[in-house]
């Protein structure tokens, strides 16, 4: 309500009721507000900084604000942007309403006129009651859509981070810095300062035209002077607000670093404590604050010159309309009400023309913001076109389906031209992301049953060639084929590295994920050396990844109620009746027996209990935990890299005795020799030899015996 006498000292108090949306969000980093916040960038990132384009920027504003108005929630949006319009336009009119009664209340007063002057108090008192719900209701119509807006553009970022396997792509070759900042931080203040800009811009729109004719009414001159006066001040704090915009981009990163270091001590609190890291974590932790700090620093003394010019720029001008128009009220031509309000209405319109120098380090932060948000929001797009990209490049994944299987001879065996296929792998060569050669031209048939051990020297390419299997590297060239979805389509889905097409349509086969969702669906599943625990119960272990829909919970263990006000109904998995039927608790229980965790009931009292699982559970029960949730999801073939590696050697035959037993049939990677005897065949990896072209590899037939007398 500052808007209502706007005495000279007003000024202020309106200029903060602008940027306060700006500087109160969280995670900004304009010094006034005292917050800042996170994350890391590519070194290159660093230089792009320094000059900051203004339609590279506009280009990047309307490409991350623009799609939620053309949304599903299009309709809500409009609505509600309507509605705090209206409401602007009403709070205008009351700003005028109330420098008029200000005229008024001022000249019953200079006229001692007493029944006047308690009318007009009156009048105010009444102007007062009923206009204040006004800018109430202003301020809470733009939160909410503010919020709306917000929460759509999550799940549109979101969605688009966990698709195509961006996330992995994003961390695994550090593409942009700290994006759960940018998906956290810079959306929510994104969203309320533009609406919050947006806002502030047509109030003043109409604010001008309101305030313009009275001041012109009363001394046009006083206009001019006025005009001349801001647009100075607005080249010169342009000027010197410039590098702000770089500063603050690098502070929200700084900070982001700073925090993603403390974060990863909270993650590995025991290893760090087992090797009494706490001098070299310090050590760490201390360089990226100071990094903070001095960048901060830098941002203090740009907004410290920008202050200077801004307080001149703002008091210098205080006594000028009182001064131009006194000489009339001394001559009697105007009355006392009238210096008042004429200098009512030169606030407001030097208030309007004065946008940029009252909000350059809003407008500066914002700019950043709007960098960071349009950088990530280029990735995703690219990282989602990259899915329809030539199919001819690139690793290829073909899944296909199963084809009933073979007649056997008339003496019950099945030849081996005959067996089940379940993998073929074509003149694979597996690349790393940069280009070095792992694994040179290998040509490769599994069948159903014949488990393969994968092994090689560290660094040789393991791993990396379970990769290439999944998905998630696709640099190189061959094809890896997969017989084990089930079903009666014949048409097989191609994946060349991240892309999975329907071959006869060249339709997206998977909608949004641009690839199984769930590799398992495909009849695939995969288990790592060191097996992720989601956050949650012992239930929500167990039927992850395959039934995650229905284990999600939050941090605290509670179940989320309700959605997002947009989302009308989930869209139904388009693998839903792919998916296996869910476990009853007996199967779960049932599980955890068969791998040997049976105890874990007794010790946490139910299948239901939250908890920390990485941290309480040891390595080896959580690569049994991890084998639990295979056996529940049944695949057709298991990739195992190094899975048992904590496991004693009677846990390890165990587990494998019960994926045996399960049918499913598996290719480890490990070193340990007790392997041999679960398994067929050999693959063995060398290291690649950069002089000769030759492949890398070798295959055999492990011979059981020989290997239990090794
Ligand atoms: N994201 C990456 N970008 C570039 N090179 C990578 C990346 N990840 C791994 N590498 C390199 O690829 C090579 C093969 O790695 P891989 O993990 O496949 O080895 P491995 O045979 O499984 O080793 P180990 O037995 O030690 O687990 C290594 O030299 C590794 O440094």
């Amino acid at each position: 309500m500052s808007t209502t006498t706007r005495s000279g000292c007003n000024w202020m108090t309106r200029r903060r009721e602008r940027t306060k949306d700006v500087e109160s969000s969280p995670g900004r980093c304009v010094p006034a507000s005292g917050t800042a916040l996170p994350p890391p960038v590519p070194p290159a990132t660093e230089k792009q900084r320094e000059v900051p384009k203004l339609r590279p920027l506009l280009r990047r504003l309307w490409k991350v604000a623009a799609p939620y108005w053309s949304s599903e929630d299009k309709v809500q949006a409009r609505i509600r942007l309507a509605v705090v319009f209206a409401l602007t336009l009403a709070t205008t009119g009351i700003s005028v309403g109330f420098n008029f009664l200000g005229r008024d209340f001022y000249n019953a007063l200079s006229d001692k006129n007493q029944k006047q002057f308690t009318k007009q108090l009156l009048y105010y008192l009444a102007a007062f009651a009923g206009g204040i719900p006004i800018f109430v209701l202003r301020y809470y119509a733009r939160q909410t859509l503010s919020l709306r807006w917000r929460a759509w553009m999550t799940k549109h970022y979101m969605d688009r981070y966990l698709s195509n396997q961006a996330f992995y792509k994003i961390q695994s070759q550090s593409m942009i810095d700290n994006p759960d900042q940018r998906i956290v931080d810079d959306l929510n203040s994104f969203t309320g300062t533009a609406l919050s800009f947006t806002v502030t811009i047509f109030d003043a729109v109409i604010d001008l035209i309101s305030f313009s004719n009275i001041l012109f009414s009363i001394y046009p001159p006083l206009f001019a002077v006025l005009f001349v006066y801001s647009i100075g001040g607005t080249a010169i704090s342009i000027y010197l607000g410039k590098n702000l915009v770089s500063l603050n981009f690098m502070q929200e990163k700084k900070e982001a670093d700073f925090r993603y270091g403390l974060v990863r001590v909270r993650e590995n609190a025991e290893s760090i404590a087992f090797y009494s890291g706490e001098a070299n974590e310090m050590q760490l932790l201390l360089q990226r604050f100071t990094s903070a700090f001095k960048n901060m620093s830098k941002l203090l003394i740009c907004s410290r010159n920008v202050d200077f010019f801004t307080s001149w720029y703002i008091y210098l001008v205080q006594i000028l309309p009182a001064a131009v128009v006194a000489p009339m009220y001394f001559s009697g031509k105007i009355g006392f009400g009238v210096i008042n309000q004429s200098t009512s209405a030169f606030n407001h319109i030097l208030d309007d023309f004065s946008l940029i120098v009252y909000e350059i380090q809003a407008i500066s932060a914002f700019a950043a913001v709007i960098n960071r948000l349009g950088e990530f929001d280029d990735l995703l797009d690219r990282s989602k076109s990259e899915r329809h990209s030539d199919l001819s490049e690139g690793i290829s994944l073909i899944y296909s389906n199963v084809k009933s299987l073979p007649e056997p001879e008339s003496n019950g065996s099945i030849p081996i031209e005959r067996q089940e296929k379940l993998v073929d792998i074509e003149h694979l060569t597996v690349e790393t992301p940069s280009g070095t050669a792992l694994v040179r031209n290998l040509s490769l048939v599994i069948n159903k049953n014949e488990h393969l051990l994968v092994t090689g020297p560290s660094g040789s390419g393991k791993t990396s060639l379970l990769r290439a299997m999944c998905g998630l590297w696709s640099t190189g060239k061959g094809k890896i084929i997969f017989h084990v979805k089930d079903g009666e389509d014949n048409q097989p889905s191609i994946s060349s590295g991240v892309v999975v097409l329907d071959v006869d349509t060249g339709s997206d086969k998977y909608g949004e994920l641009g690839r199984p969702s769930n590799r398992n669906y495909e009849g695939i599943f995969f288990l790592p050396q060191k097996p992720y625990m989601v956050l949650g119960t012992l239930r929500q272990q167990l039927l992850y990844p395959t039934w995650a829909e229905d284990a999600i919970s939050t941090a605290d263990g509670t179940k989320p109620t309700g959605s997002l006000p947009f989302l009308k109904q989930a869209p139904k998995s388009e693998h839903t009746s792919e998916k296996p039927s869910k476990p009853t608790t007996e199967d779960l229980i049932q599980v955890l027996e068969d791998v040997r965790l049976g105890n874990l009931l007794s010790r946490f009292s139910s299948l239901d209990t939250s908890n920390d699982w990485s941290s309480v559970l040891s390595l080896g029960e959580q690569q049994r935990l991890a084998f639990a949730r295979l056996l529940l999801s049944k695949p057709k073939l298991v990739l195992l890299d190094e899975s048992t590696s904590a496991l004693d050697e009677a846990n390890e035959a165990h587990l494998y005795q019960q994926v045996e037993k399960a049918g499913i049939t598996y290719i480890s990677v490990g070193h340990r020799r007790t392997l041999y005897d679960f398994h067929k065949k050999n693959l063995l990896i060398s290291t690649v030899d950069p002089s000769s072209a030759e492949h890398n590899w070798s295959i055999d037939s492990i011979d059981r015996e020989a290997s239990c007398n090794l």
